[in-house]
């Protein structure tokens, strides 16, 4: 395999982590302007054993240019604004992480559309939930309702809307502050609705998935939990997951879920 990522921040290295041992042969990493030095030295430490055949590039003509046969998108939203359609279109099957991505409608067309072109497939990763499989398997029956709560403690939240109108730091009890559509959710919220996102496109679509989101200071880590019905089956489903080291906003899960699509790319078995 030539393993194409795109960003090189939490998720990206971590996952570096875990590369070790896979039958990667190449691996060409797309960072942003004046950040190849540095990540490279970054690599260095984390998996050394990579570093002979990793190439970080700054520049996506460099990237496409390098042809890598299977995408990770692990960078956000602009960069599946930016890159996905493309390779895509290539015929390169794409992992997209920044999932919320797909909340604006035509940026979703456009992607299925490239996917379509290029005879390529967008993999849609479990992130830091699980259960899209059940989803996805049941929504074609229709009439599924799913709530979602998404609970992370307050500094997970700086930067955000809520944070314009709470003063997170002096938050004493749980507060729900966010209860809207998962479209509604993943455009307001793009590093923390991701979940809301791909629960949605596995189910019952973005208007009808309800997300409430909380700030909790007694949460330890990153909490996800939905109940879904439908005329096949009822499902609840509670995830505590532990905070990535680099970035509070995202659960580890996500980085293992991400290492899972290249395992199950590079076979005998996909589960
Ligand atoms: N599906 C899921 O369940 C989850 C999805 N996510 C998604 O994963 C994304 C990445 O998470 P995480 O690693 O924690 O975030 P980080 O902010 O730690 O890392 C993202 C990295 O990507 C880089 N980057 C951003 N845009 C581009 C670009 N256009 N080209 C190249 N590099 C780029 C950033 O650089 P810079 O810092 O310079 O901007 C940064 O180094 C999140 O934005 C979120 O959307 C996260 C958690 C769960
Ligand atoms: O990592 C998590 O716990 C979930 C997350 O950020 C998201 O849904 O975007």
């Amino acid at each position: 395999m030539h393993l194409g990522v795109i960003g090189f921040g939490s998720i990206g290295r971590e996952l570096f982590g875990l590369l070790g041992g896979l039958d990667i042969a190449r691996i060409t990493v797309l960072v942003r302007a004046g950040r190849a030095e540095t990540s490279s030295e970054a690599l260095q430490q984390i998996a050394p054993d990579l570093v002979a055949r990793t190439t970080f590039v700054e520049q996506d003509a460099d990237f496409f240019a390098a042809a890598p046969d299977f995408v990770v998108e692990v960078a956000g939203y602009n960069a599946v604004e930016a890159y996905a359609a493309k390779v895509l279109e290539t015929g390169t099957d794409l992992v997209v992480v920044s999932i919320g991505a797909l909340s604006d409608q035509s940026l979703h067309d456009t992607l299925l559309a490239a996917a379509k072109a290029g005879q390529a497939r967008l993999i849609l990763p479990s992130g830091a939930v699980g259960g899209l499989d059940i989803l996805a398997g049941l929504a074609p029956a229709g009439d599924m309702t799913l709530r979602y709560f998404g609970t992370k403690p307050p500094k997970a939240w700086a930067g955000t809307p809520v944070a314009e109108t709470v003063d997170l730091d002096a938050l004493d009890h749980a507060l729900e502050f966010f209860h809207g559509t998962a479209r509604e959710a993943a455009l307001a919220y793009p590093k923390n609705a991701n979940v809301a996102a791909a629960l949605a496109l596995a189910g019952g679509g973005f208007e009808t998935t309800q997300v409430t989101l909380v700030a909790d200071p007694e949460a330890t880590g990153n909490a996800h939990r939905y109940e879904l019905t439908s005329p096949l089956a009822s499902v609840s489903v509670e995830i505590a997951n532990k905070a990535s080291g680099g970035n509070v906003k995202t659960s580890l899960a996500t980085v293992y879920s991400v290492l899972r699509e290249i395992r199950n790319r590079l076979g005998p078995i996909a589960i």
